[in-house]
């Protein structure tokens, strides 16, 4: 990256994405973050070395490429006070739900806005990240704004309508999967393993199982029928999860998240 780039905000999103950059081999130097929090700032310059500053304005003086990462509920307020005409730099937006559209009025007409949904495995550069492009941002910052995130993870890029239905599956979706690795730890406590082997027994058995599925390509179902010996203990829990509800408490949590990204979108 040969721009920098600033970032509004600089809370668990902004950091996972720091992190990332910073691990990435883009040099602390170029990344600044404006954030209120006193500690916070403290935190992010002693841990990643950026400069960190309390000046919205200021850090949209000093950077090409300005990352918002404040949380949708204070979006008007915070763009609303940065001022308007800023067509020589490219805003990357990760709020959720906030549509393009919505920040280029707030902005001034002509400003470049890419948005994208990334999820917090960024920290460990295992991200996946949804790209969707504005009105008024070209295919270069389309390609800019991919090229930072490809740094901490997976890249797609889809059209801004379905940045929600991203959010549902990937932006939220570590929180899922956490759960899932809680219950299974705690299945495990209660059939007798330690707090510590159970949780790497579940964690390692998500990880190895995402591996798989990512290494063969295959549908999961092929995958899941592997698992399961006829007549074994496999289908047999397949039948208990199937019988609570597993798959439909799974959609109908996708169908809540997609709904409240798609209302924080109409504030
Ligand atoms: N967390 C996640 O997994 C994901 C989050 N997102 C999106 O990323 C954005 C940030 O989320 P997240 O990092 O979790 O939230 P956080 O609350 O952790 O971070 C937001 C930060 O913005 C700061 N802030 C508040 N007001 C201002 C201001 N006027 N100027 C500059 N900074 C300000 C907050 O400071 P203070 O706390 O002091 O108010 C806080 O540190 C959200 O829009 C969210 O939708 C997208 C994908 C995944
Ligand atoms: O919970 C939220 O609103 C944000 C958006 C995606 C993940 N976290």
């Amino acid at each position: 990256m040969d721009k920098r780039t600033g970032f509004i905000g600089g809370g668990n999103m902004a950091e996972a994405i720091i992190k990332g950059l910073v691990a990435g081999g883009v040099p602390a130097g170029e990344l600044t973050v404006s954030e209120p929090s006193e500690p916070r700032r403290k935190l992010l310059a002693e841990r990643y070395g950026v400069k960190a500053i309390n000046d919205n304005k200021a850090l949209i003086q000093m950077s090409d490429t300005i990352v918002l990462a404040v949380k949708p509920q204070v979006a008007g307020q915070v763009l609303g006070a940065i001022g308007t005409g800023f067509v020589d730099k490219l805003f990357i937006s990760i709020m959720a739900g906030v549509k393009s559209a919505a920040i280029e009025g707030i902005l001034g007409s002509g400003a470049r806005v890419v948005r994208v949904m990334p999820n917090t495995p960024a920290l460990v550069l295992s991200g996946a990240s949804a790209l969707s492009r504005g009105d008024n941002a070209t295919e270069d910052d389309l390609t800019l704004a991919r090229r930072i995130f490809d740094l901490i993870g997976t890249t797609c890029v889809v059209d801004e309508k379905l940045l929600d239905a991203v959010t549902g599956v990937s932006g939220s979706g570590p929180a899922y999967v956490l759960t899932f690795i809680e219950a299974l730890s705690d299945a495990g406590v209660k059939h007798g393993l330690t707090r510590e082997v159970a949780t790497q027994l579940a964690t390692q058995t998500v990880y190895g199982t995402a591996k798989l599925l990512l290494e063969t390509h295959e549908h999961p179902a092929v995958l899941k029928s592997n698992v399961a010996s006829p007549g074994g203990t496999t289908i047999a829990a397949m039948h208990s999860l199937d019988q609570d509800g597993f798959r439909a408490a799974t959609i109908n949590a996708v169908d809540v998240c997609v709904a409240k990204s798609k209302e924080l979108g109409q504030k």
